[in-house]
Parts: C-alpha cells; structure tokens; sequence
C-alpha cells in the first residue's frame, strides 16, 4: 500500500486554463458606468494646484485658462484691445482650455477606476472580521482581527474567514482562496510545507479547523498590499516616465519663450496679437496630448498586468518587462506540460521487467511528486507489491540538489531513483559497477524527449525509468514572436544534456542549460546582467528567491514560498510561469504606446503651427503662408485649439487599451511608429482644423 495516497492532496493549479474567461470574470466584477462616474468626479479633485503641478505641461495650460479667464472677464487688462466682442472669444478660449485639463485629469482618473474598483472589492473581503485569539493555556478570546499580532496564535474553523496571514501549526482543512486567485477549487491547508502551511488573511476555511500562527503585522498583510498596489498609492513615476516628463517640459519651456517673444516680431509686421492669442498658440504647441495621456498609459499598463492576475509591485517593474531582453525559463511546467508520467520501464544489467518495477516501486512510496505517484502506478499495474513494513523504512525526499529519491529499507538496503548521473555517483559510492547498456537506455528515452530515471539497489543497477513530458503546444510560436521582438530565451533544466537539447530543439529555444543546479540559475542571470542585458525569469522554490532577486523582472507564482514572493517584483495570482511571455509583451506594448502618443503628439504640434502662425501673419501681406485657407484669426485659433482638446478624449481608448501589438524589432517599430503616428499625425490635424474652421465658421462663432 502507498502510506502517502491515503492522505487527500489540495488540488493542482491547472495550467491550461484560459486567461480570457478569468479576464471575462475580473471585468464583470468592475462595473464600467460606476469607473467612469467616479472619474468624472476625480477629473474635477484633480484640478487642485497641488496635484496639478507634477504634470507640468498640463500646469501650464491651467495657469493659462486663468489668464484667460482674467482676459474674458477685463479684455484690457495687458493693454487696449482692438478686436469686437474680444468677452466672447477669450471665453470661448477659456472654456477650451478649462477642458483641456480636465480632459487631461479625466484620462488618468478612467486609468485609475479600475484599480481603485478593484481595491474597493478587496476591502469588502477584509470587512470586520473577528478573530478567535488562542492563550497558551488554551483559553480562547474574541476580539477584532484588526488587533492582532504577528506571532498571536487564532483558532479557526469551517465556515470562518481567516484573519489574518499565518502559517498552520495543526490540523488541516479545506480552504477556499477565491477571494485572492479567484480560483474557485479549495486548497488544503495543514502544517509542514512551506506551500500548504501559509494562508492568506480574508480567504475562508470550508471544512475542519485550523490553529494558525499570524505571520504579519496588522495592515501588512498580503490584501493590505494588494489594495495598496491597485489603488495605486505604492505607484510613483518610473525613470523612463519622469525622462520623459522632463523633456516635454523643456519643450514646453522652449514655446513658452517662443510665444513670450512673439509680440515683438508681430509689432514689427505691424499686428497686434492678444494676450489670449497668445495663450491658445502656447498651448496649441506644447505637447499636451502626450502630457495629458501619460500617466493613464502608465496606470494602465499596470492595470493590463493586473488583469492576467499578476500583482505588479511597481509601475518600474511593469516598465522593465519592456525593456527585458532575456527570458530564463524552467522546462519543466513552463516549457513542457510538466506532468511527467512513467511510461515504461527499461530494465538493464541483465535484470527482468519485474525486477525493475519492484525496485521501482520501492523506491518511490513515500514519494509525493506526480512523477513519483505515476512511477508507483506503472509498478503496482506490472504486480510489482511491498513486501515489507512501510512504516519502519525511511522516506529519502527528492531535491535538486541530489537529483535524486527513494527509500531505505528496514533490511538496511537502499533503493534510489533519479538522474542517470546521481544513480551513476551513488553506484560508485558503495562499489557498484556500471554497465554499458544504461548508457544505451539512457539515450533512448533522451533523444525522445523524455526524462530518463535510473533506478538501483545499493550498488546494483536495475534499469531506466521512462518519463514521458510534451512540450506545450503553441510553445514555439511563442518563442519565435519572443525572438522578433528581439528577446532571447534561455531554457534551463536540471535534467540531462541529451534531453534539454531534444526539447530545446522542439520548443524553439534560442540556447539552454542541462543540469543546472539552482545557483546555476543565478550565474545565467548575472552572465546575461554583465553582457548589459535586462532579464526576466519566474520561480517558485525558496531556492528561486536568489534568483528572481538578482534578475531585473523575477515573477513569483503564488503557490510559491514567502521568500520567493518577497524577492520578486511580480506575483502570478494564477502560478502560471508561461505568463512571463504575456507580461513581457505587456511592458513592451506599453514603451511603444508611449513612444507612438508621444510621435503623434508632437507631429500634431507642428501641424498646428502652421494652422495658426500664418493667419497671424495674413494681415501683414503674408496671405501665401496660409495653406490651410481658414477662415480668419480667430476661427483658425479656435479650430486648432478645439482639435487639441478633442484629441485626449478621442486617444483615452488607445492609451488605456495600447496600441496594437505586432511582435517587431525595435528597428521596426521605430520605422512603423514614425510612418503611422509621426506622418499621421503631421495630416491628421490638418484635416480636422480644416473641418472644425469649416464648422464653426458655419454656425457664425467666427
Ligand atoms: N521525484 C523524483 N525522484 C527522483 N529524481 C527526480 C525526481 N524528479 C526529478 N528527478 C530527477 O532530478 C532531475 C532534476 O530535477 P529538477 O526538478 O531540478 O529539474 P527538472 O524538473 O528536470 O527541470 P526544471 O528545472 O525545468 O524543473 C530531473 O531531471 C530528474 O532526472
Ligand atoms: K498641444
Ligand atoms: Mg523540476
């Protein structure tokens, strides 16, 4: 009898599942109408001077709408005027303007909703939950969840929600986590693995009763971080976006001194130019609609990484996964299905087939791995059976580092099974001899993609386990959009050269380490980091956190350990290491719709320049400058300024959603970007100014 199949195992995390019903069932949790109501509102908070001031482009055009405003109400207050209804012009200027910022806040604010929906839905999970506070003489207290602390022991039982993060010292129960994976299946929860033994404050226990030990801090808690990230309070620029701000404010600064100078180049034509003028034509040429776009594009990234169930700690990190130019990945479970089953047995040493399921299945009852349960199986389906006493052998755990498991049994003889090369050293070690037809079965289930097993007895060797993985399908398609967008990948595995080349092949992989040990996974990083290099990589073991440490974006899959989860900059709610691919999509996707709003933005400005800037000059027998045909003045510079305002709303969709994402290199993209975006945007404002002059010259405004 298997002693370790008579106890329940929690439910594996199925890795096929498909992201976009999870997608579908985030977004209907967040109702769209309440989004975009609160924005409304928030879009008007924003306007406080305070908040206002960290976008200094848009800063400028409040400070404009003010003089403006000043202007509409006392025409005269520069100096003498000599338009007609200068009241009405400079209001409709102000009202353009005032629209332009909160177009601008609105934008972030819609960015925001999601995140702060979300955090909303994660409060309601905390509510106020009371905790059963255990004494150590066995006494049990009521009080509220919000005063425990770390190190206090609690008592739960089915039906109570968990109070808080701990770690299970006794008993062991189902435990429903819907609340943080959305994952609707129970976990079980009992004391021992660094996996099983850690809850979550604010998920509920189903069945039995737990005595937990609370891990964290009132307020620190993993749902106190998660509404914190949502919400978007833990959010600050990343470096490329301050750049960026940086840049547009010297650019800002540059048309300001451009438009300051401007009344005395036009007294010298003999034009008089208006303060309001003057104010539309800064705004028209400072890049607002960058300016106003990105922070949402930010957010949302953030958001979209939020949306495939992955916490990201920062923006930074969302940031860097665009910059990634090297994917680390495990083969087992990210690049193969990961349920490595037996298939067969070889057996060798002129050893019979009974003979190898029989040690075989020794060597494997007290494994727990699905490779050992399937090794088990395939020996109890050939009649191979114990003929001793489980409970007086002794269980030897699998690691990495030996690569190796089994069982010692209470006639003090060994059996073990694992990598060829750890059975060859353990062989060695106690005088065994090798024999030449291991060699010969060993390759066999390589070249075919398999992980070979072999299987002895002390010194003796009794033949090769079959265990069979498939590379996922689609795996490769991945890889080669990895390889246009110019991102290299690196498989690494702790099984055999032969094995690690066939799946390497298979899978499309750009290069791969057989028999790496987990501080091999460290050196790949730092070789890759030395080389100038961004690297990403996921992980889940206490011996990943190193690792995911050291490399510029490390995902954590939730089922892993607290250390790992602490070393990395991402947790996977899903424990998914293939969404390392989509995240990394997701950060390049968001470089390139910052670098194309920003094309367009400035290829609009110039546009407008030279709506505006002739018209000025017509008076001064300039009237060929005035492409464009508008009607007068004050028509071009209302035109130009209603496009500018009108263009943030019309771009919210594309900066939240981003743009479309074709795997490039960034060659290509650049070529792609300057066509769409740099010449679309030199004619679309053309069009458009053309169309509104049209317009508003029809409704007589001009
Ligand atoms: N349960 C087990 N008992 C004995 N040996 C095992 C067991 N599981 C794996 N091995 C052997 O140990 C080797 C190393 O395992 P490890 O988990 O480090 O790497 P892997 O699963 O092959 O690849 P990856 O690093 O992609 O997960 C395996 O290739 C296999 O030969
Ligand atoms: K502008
Ligand atoms: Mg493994």
């Amino acid at each position: 009898m298997n002693p370790a199949a008579t106890t329940p195992k929690p439910p594996k995390p199925s890795r096929s599942r498909s992201n976009d019903r999870r997608h579908a069932r985030k977004q209907s949790r967040i109702n769209t109408r309440g989004i975009y109501l609160r924005a409304i509102k928030d879009a008007f908070v924003k306007l406080n001077p305070k908040q206002a001031v960290k976008n200094p482009v848009m800063f400028l055009v409040w400070v404009g709408t003010l003089i403006t405003l000043a202007v509409t109400i006392e025409p005269n207050l520069f100096g003498p005027v000599t338009e007609d209804n200068p009241h009405l012009f400079n209001g409709m200027i102000t009202v353009i303007l005032f629209f332009t910022v909160w177009f601008a806040n609105f934008a972030e604010a819609v960015a925001e909703g999601r995140g702060k929906a979300q955090a909303d839905a994660l409060r309601s999970t905390k509510s106020e939950t009371i905790a059963k506070k255990l004494f150590p003489d066995g006494a049990i207290t009521e009080i509220p969840a919000t005063s425990l602390q770390k190190g206090d022991t609690v008592y739960v039982v089915a039906g109570d929600t968990i109070p808080a993060d701990g770690e299970v010292v006794m008993g062991s129960a189902s435990v429903d986590e819907s609340a943080i994976t959305g994952e609707s299946a129970p976990v079980l929860k009992e004391p021992g693995s660094d996996v099983a033994s850690s809850v979550t404050g604010g998920t509920r226990i189903i069945s039995d009763e737990l005595i937990i030990r609370i891990t964290a801090d009132p307020g620190k808690g993993f749902i106190d971080r998660m509404i914190a990230l949502v919400e978007g309070a833990e959010r600050s620029k990343t470096p490329n976006e301050i750049a960026l701000t940086v840049l547009l404010a010297v650019l800002s600064l540059v048309f300001l001194f451009v438009v300051v100078t401007l009344p005395f180049i036009a007294q010298y034509v003999q034009i008089q130019v208006s303060v309001a003028v003057l104010v539309a034509l800064l705004v028209a040429l400072i890049p607002t609609t960058i300016g106003g776009l990105l922070s949402a594009i930010g957010i949302a990234g953030m958001d979209r990484v939020a949306q495939f169930n992955v916490i990201a700690t920062s923006g930074r990190a969302v940031e860097a996964c665009g910059d990634v130019n090297t994917l680390v990945l495990d083969k087992t479970g990210t690049i193969t299905l990961g349920n490595r089953l037996a298939e067969g047995f070889i057996p060798v040493n002129g050893h019979s087939m009974e003979e190898i399921a029989y040690v075989a299945l020794v060597a494997s009852i007290f494994d727990e791995t699905p490779e050992g349960k399937s090794i088990f199986r395939l020996a109890e389906k050939l009649a191979a059976r114990i003929d001793f006493d489980p409970q007086k052998a002794e269980a030897v755990e699998f690691s990495a580092r030996t690569r190796m498991s089994g069982t010692n049994l209470p006639n003090g003889k060994q059996a073990r099974k694992g990598a060829v090369n750890a059975i060859k050293g353990f062989v060695r070690t106690r005088n065994g001899q090798e024999t030449p037809d291991l060699d010969a079965a060993y390759e066999m289930v390589s070249q075919q993609g398999g992980t070979p097993l072999a299987v002895c007895l002390d010194g003796e060797i009794y033949g090769v386990i079959y265990l069979k993985d498939i590379v996922k399908p689609g795996i490769r398609d991945r890889f080669d959009q990895l390889r246009r967008m110019g991102v290299r990948t690196v498989m690494l595995t702790g099984d055999n050269h032969i094995t690690a080349s066939v799946i390497a092949k298979e899978a499309g992989v750009d290069d791969f380490i057989a028999e790496a040990t987990p501080e091999d996974k460290i050196s790949v990083i730092q070789r890759e980091q030395e080389k100038g290099k961004l690297v990403a990589m996921t992980g889940d073991g206490t011996n990943d956190a190193p690792a995911l440490a050291q490399a510029n974006v490390g995902v954590a899959m939730n089922t892993g350990t607290q250390a790992a989860k602490e070393a990395a900059n991402m947790v996977d709610l899903d424990s998914d290491p293939t969404k390392l691919i989509d995240i990394v999509s997701i950060g390049k996707q968001l470089l390139i719709t910052r670098g194309a709003l920003t094309t367009f933005s400035i290829a609009n400005d110039i546009a407008k320049y030279f709506a505006i800037i002739p018209v000025l000059f017509a008076a001064a027998n300039l009237q060929g400058l005035n492409i464009m045909k508008l009607t007068n003045t004050n028509s071009a510079v209302l035109s130009a300024l209603i496009y500018n305002a009108l263009i943030i709303p019309i771009l919210i969709p594309l900066a939240l959603k981003g743009v479309n994402f074709r795997p490039l290199t960034a060659n290509q993209l650049l070529q792609r970007n300057i066509l769409i975006y740099g010449l679309g945007g030199v004619i679309a404002p053309f069009i458009a100014i053309k169309l509104i002059d049209l317009m508003i010259t029809a409704i007589g405004l001009a």
